[in-house]
């Protein structure tokens, strides 16, 4: 288990390296401070994923190097029974003069491993890297892949009790990258604590049983990982929109799942209604797969909208964008909305989607440019109804997100001997 608690981080900066020696000399402020973490407590449970995530500058980065103690923290302290290592800072301990074989011994070392149990690993911690020959030339001449693979084999192979993974893990091919995937769910699954920060929702959604989201330092929100995302968009959607309205992010928490649902808007629009129906224009709320399905839904204009545009969101259980357009996106002209008026929205979809629960929000926007971006998002209402989907039993079996219906053709040809 790991243990955060109050931790508080202030960074000095200054123009110019002359205004650091100007402050010494004259004993006057030439800095300005910047505040990156504002006590900022948590806490990861053995076996548990903790997924941080926030806007560029929030402090995820200055989080993971005070945890991996790159960084010492002003205030605040964190607890540990045992090693926390990582990928962060690619190379951080590594002499780029040196081999790969010789780093390992390095970082090994500054990672807490002492000669013999280097010793001992060294072979696991090479083959793991795959290197194969390379692992015998010095690491300046690595691709920013291949040095990742050295510094994951090492930071796993030192046996940390919390496992720090950020964009860093990106830097590895697609191979490597699963392979890293299973040995950090191996990891989980041994009952290691993993902190993961990332700007891939998805995977945070996926691989993650909670999380924090950061904003100026500060923890503004923590919990459900899919909460936390939705809420984050809100926070997004309201920093990106352009118009002169204020965007207000409210949690709405679920009477019957006591979940939250975060919407935001600019009050500008309203949602009056929200149907799910079937192609009988009965409401439903479940439908066999391979059936249709109608989305119908009423907005209403608080303020005449000169062009806006209309979308549809739909996510699995666990969060996962299955499908999203708009009307911008997908080329439909509209037509003004008179302060007042109500626009009436269909969707029909062939609903050919696996078994399982899926969710519908409602995104409406103004002013579209460019390819799919809008000069005013005016609402974000996530998880307005959620649709049940049983399996269809004149269906292929099949597992995955959707029926690709395959068309799949065997012959018998005559084979060489
Ligand atoms: N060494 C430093 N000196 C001065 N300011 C710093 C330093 N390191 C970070 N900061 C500031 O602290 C704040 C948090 O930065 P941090 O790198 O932790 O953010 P982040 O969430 O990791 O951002 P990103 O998503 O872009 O990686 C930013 O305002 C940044 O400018």
């Amino acid at each position: 288990m790991i243990k955060v608690s109050g931790v508080s981080k202030t960074f000095k900066s200054y123009h110019s390296p002359a205004d650091r020696l100007k402050e010494k000399i004259f004993r006057k402020k030439y800095h300005r401070e910047i505040t990156a973490l504002q006590n900022v407590s948590f806490e990861v449970k053995e076996g548990k994923t903790l997924g941080v995530v926030g806007q560029n500058g929030a402090g995820k980065s200055t989080l993971l190097k005070i945890l991996s103690g790159v960084l010492l923290p002003d205030e605040g302290s964190i607890k540990v029974d045992g090693k926390i290592t990582g990928l962060l800072e690619l190379g951080t301990g590594f002499d780029h003069e040196l081999t790969g074989l010789e780093n390992i011994f390095m970082n090994g070392t500054f990672l807490g491993m002492d000669k013999d149990e280097i010793e001992r690993k060294k072979d696991d911690i090479i083959n793991f890297t795959e290197l194969g020959e390379f692992i015998y030339d010095p690491i300046k001449t690595y691709s920013s892949g291949m040095l990742m693979r050295l510094a994951f084999s090492i930071a796993m192979h030192a046996e940390p009790k919390c496992f720090l993974v950020d964009e860093a893990l990106s830097v590895g091919d697609a191979y490597f990258q699963q392979k890293c995937m299973r040995k950090i769910l191996e990891f989980k699954n041994d009952g290691g604590s993993i902190i993961f920060v990332s700007h891939d929702m998805n995977a945070v959604k996926t691989i993650c049983d909670s999380a924090i989201l950061l904003d100026h330092g500060h923890i503004i929100s923590s919990g459900d990982p899919k909460d936390i995302i939705d809420y984050y968009h809100g926070i997004i959607l309201s920093k990106s929109h352009m118009g002169n309205t204020e965007v207000i992010v409210n949690e709405v928490i679920d009477d019957h799942t006591g979940h939250k649902n975060p919407s935001a808007s600019t009050g500008e629009v309203k949602l009056l209604s929200f149907k799910v129906l079937n192609s009988k224009n009965e409401e439903i709320l479940h439908i066999e797969s391979e059936q249709v399905v109608k989305v119908i839904y009423q907005v209403k204009a608080l303020k005449e909208l000169s062009d806006p545009h209309f979308g549809l969101h739909v996510r699995n259980n666990l969060g996962l964008s299955v499908f999203e357009t708009n009307t911008y996106c997908s080329g439909i002209k509209t037509f003004t909305l008179k302060k007042g008026q109500v626009a009436e929205l269909t969707w029909e979809f062939l609903f050919s989607l696996s078994a399982g629960d899926y969710s519908f929000s409602v995104g409406v926007a103004n002013k579209g440019y460019g390819r799919d971006a809008f000069e005013e998002y005016l609402l974000m209402a996530h998880d307005i109804e959620v649709l049940k989907v049983i399996p269809n039993s004149n269906a292929i079996v099949y597992s995955g997100v959707f029926n690709m219906k395959p068309k799949i053709k065997i012959q018998e040809r005559l084979g060489k001997e």
